[in-house]
């Protein structure tokens, strides 16, 4: 049986462990991952075209985008050939996008879009995990006075009643859960 194009839509506030969710969805499930592009600098250990399209203003507006944002002073966007391309790899795909980017796949894909919304429990775990991710204080001074901080902090109401909230306090709790929503969804 062919199995229908899924697509797990991972999004919650920064330092939530998103990128590392994602991570252990790939390595252990297989999953396609969708490369997305952003203006931003490359963070140490950060590769061009395997954790981002690296761009800038004038390369970034050649893409054809199904969704494009702001965070945080720079611009991030997810091309429909991302998309395309992860689910010539495997039916399942997955992207990390801010909670305005999980919104619009939400309205644009439907049932195809599974949203996991990644949750800790208070918000000064959140700037100790970018210290420790080695970002610089001015970024994450930047980063946690933005209004999108503050906003991706709580499942946004257009995605109460689809997303799944998946607590990060402990990764191997985490992954658990992940492990059981995989299993029933993909
Ligand atoms: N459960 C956890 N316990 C401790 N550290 C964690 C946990 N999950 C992730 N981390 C670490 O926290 C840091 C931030 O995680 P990650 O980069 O995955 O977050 P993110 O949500 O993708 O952030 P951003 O949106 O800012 O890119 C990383 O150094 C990661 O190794
Ligand atoms: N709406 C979109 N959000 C995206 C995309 N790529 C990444 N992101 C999100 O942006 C913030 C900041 O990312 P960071 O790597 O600089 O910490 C985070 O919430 C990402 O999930 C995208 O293409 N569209």
């Amino acid at each position: 049986m062919i199995k229908e194009n899924k697509l797990i839509v991972i999004t919650g506030a920064t330092g939530s462990g998103k990128t590392t969710i994602r991570d252990y969805l790939v390595n252990h499930y297989h999953v396609a991952k969708v490369v997305t592009h952003t203006t931003r600098a490359p963070r140490k250990n950060e590769q061009d075209k395997v954790d981002y399209y690296f761009e800038n203003d004038e390369t970034f507006a050649k893409n054809h985008f199904l969704e494009h944002v702001q965070y945080a002073k720079a611009k991030y966007g997810s091309s429909y050939e991302g998309l395309e391309k992860a689910w010539r790899n495997n039916h399942c795909a997955v992207i990390v996008l801010d909670t305005q980017g999980a919104i619009t796949y939400h309205e644009k894909l439907g049932n195809q879009a599974l949203i996991f919304f990644i949750e800790v429990n208070d918000p000064v775990i959140l700037k100790n995990r970018m210290i420790e991710r080695g970002d610089s204080e001015d970024k994450i001074k930047q980063r946690l006075s933005s209004h999108e901080y503050e906003r991706d902090l709580k499942v946004p109401k257009e995605l109460q009643s689809s997303a799944y909230v998946i607590e990060n306090n402990d990764l191997k709790h985490a992954e658990a859960t992940i492990d059981a929503l995989v299993n029933k969804l993909c």
